[in-house]
């Protein structure tokens, strides 16, 4: 996928262009809510079937040449954060319909620190991810079992509501999914509306920089606010859609293979953006890409069904060790390439 801009008025039907000018809020603000919770949750539903653009190897053989030794650097240098929240998965065993797909999954992800589930298809990596933010219980055939603590507190708590987790627990898909036609300003504060936060003009135009500095956007973006999110390239939506999770200032950042649908260079400065990111925020990553968990994580987890069986962990720790000193059999021959 190219990283040039896509020019939006060749995408988004005359009827819709007039969106790229001020405020799409027209509506009654309760009907607009529910029309953005509608079209959040089909986005949701279309994520599924992200295109992949290019096998493991490829991605891997272009982006080598950019791996320079700083993107490497600020991963493997980071220190677990007091200050930032740690997410704890307890015995976590999972259903769709009487498909067990995990069974007794414990992990805790350190604060301030990249931990990436790693494992071949089908193991339940995405489906542990999903219990993280509570989003699991979205599909009507679903159950589990188990705690998720963030700073020791359940999240499944019968007193807690869900919209809670999400606010706390934020998510970037594999596609990346913009509102399309909705401005670069108004994508960064949708978060807002749909967590019920309100906030006054001078905030959003706050947060709005902020977030969009940290998802590493602001620059290429500041001059075009009001243009549509659907115009920018695919690596500068996923970003935005990392602008729009961190918009609700999340305590943890889930990821779930959001390079895979990206190219080289896009993939690259999402990288980068990543080892910013990670000095405020908590980050699970779901990778399919081994060179990449290598260069953006500390922690590491490596998730196996074998024979029909449910998934589980076989072995987690620290990543260098995982990579290059492992445990366990079949976690050499995982991350050496010899299955999966
Ligand atoms: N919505 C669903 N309904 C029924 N079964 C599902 C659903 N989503 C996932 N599964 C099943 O759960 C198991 C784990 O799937 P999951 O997507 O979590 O694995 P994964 O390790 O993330 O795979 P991949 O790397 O291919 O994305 C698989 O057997 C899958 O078919």
């Amino acid at each position: 996928m190219s990283d040039e801009p896509i020019d939006a008025t060749k995408i988004i039907p005359a009827e819709h262009q007039d969106f790229a000018e001020p405020s799409p809020w027209r509506k009654d603000p309760d009907e607009e809510l529910k029309d953005l919770t509608a079209q959040h949750d089909a986005i949701l539903e279309t994520t599924q079937m992200a295109p992949v653009y290019a096998s493991r190897e490829e991605v891997d053989s272009l982006v080598a040449p950019f791996a320079r030794p700083e993107m490497q650097a600020p991963a493997r240098a980071a220190q677990p954060n007091a200050a930032l929240s740690t997410l704890t998965a307890k015995n976590i065993s999972a259903w769709f319909g009487d498909h067990k797909v995990l069974e007794q999954v414990s992990l805790t992800m350190p604060a301030g620190q990249v931990t990436a589930l790693i494992g071949p298809s089908g193991c339940g990596k995405s489906t542990f991810l999903r219990i993280l933010n509570r989003m699991h219980e979205l599909v009507p055939s679903a159950s589990l079992a188990g705690e998720v603590l963030l700073d020791g507190d359940d999240i499944y708590d019968r007193r807690k509501k869900l919209q809670d987790a999400r606010k706390h627990i934020g998510m970037v898909f594999q596609k990346p999914n913009p509102f399309p036609a909705m401005s670069i300003y108004d994508n960064v504060v949708a978060g807002l509306k749909l967590t019920g936060v309100k906030a006054s003009r001078d905030t959003k135009d706050e947060l709005v920089e902020r977030s969009l500095t940290s998802a590493g956007l602001w620059k290429e973006v500041k001059g075009r606010l009001r243009a549509p999110g659907g115009g920018l390239s695919g690596g500068q939506q996923q970003r935005l859609c990392i602008a729009r999770s961190l918009a609700i200032k999340p305590k943890v950042l889930l990821m779930d293979e959001p390079c895979s649908a990206l190219d080289p260079t896009s993939t690259r400065v999402i990288e980068e953006t990543m080892a910013e990111l990670q000095k405020e925020v908590t980050i699970v990553i779901v990778t399919h890409n081994m060179q990449q968990a290598q260069r953006v994580s500390q922690q590491c987890a490596f998730f196996l069904a074998s024979q029909g069986t449910p998934g589980q962990i076989v072995e987690h720790g620290d990543t260098d060790a995982m990579f290059h000193d492992p445990q366990d059999e079949r976690t050499a021959d995982y991350v050496n390439g010899r299955f999966g």
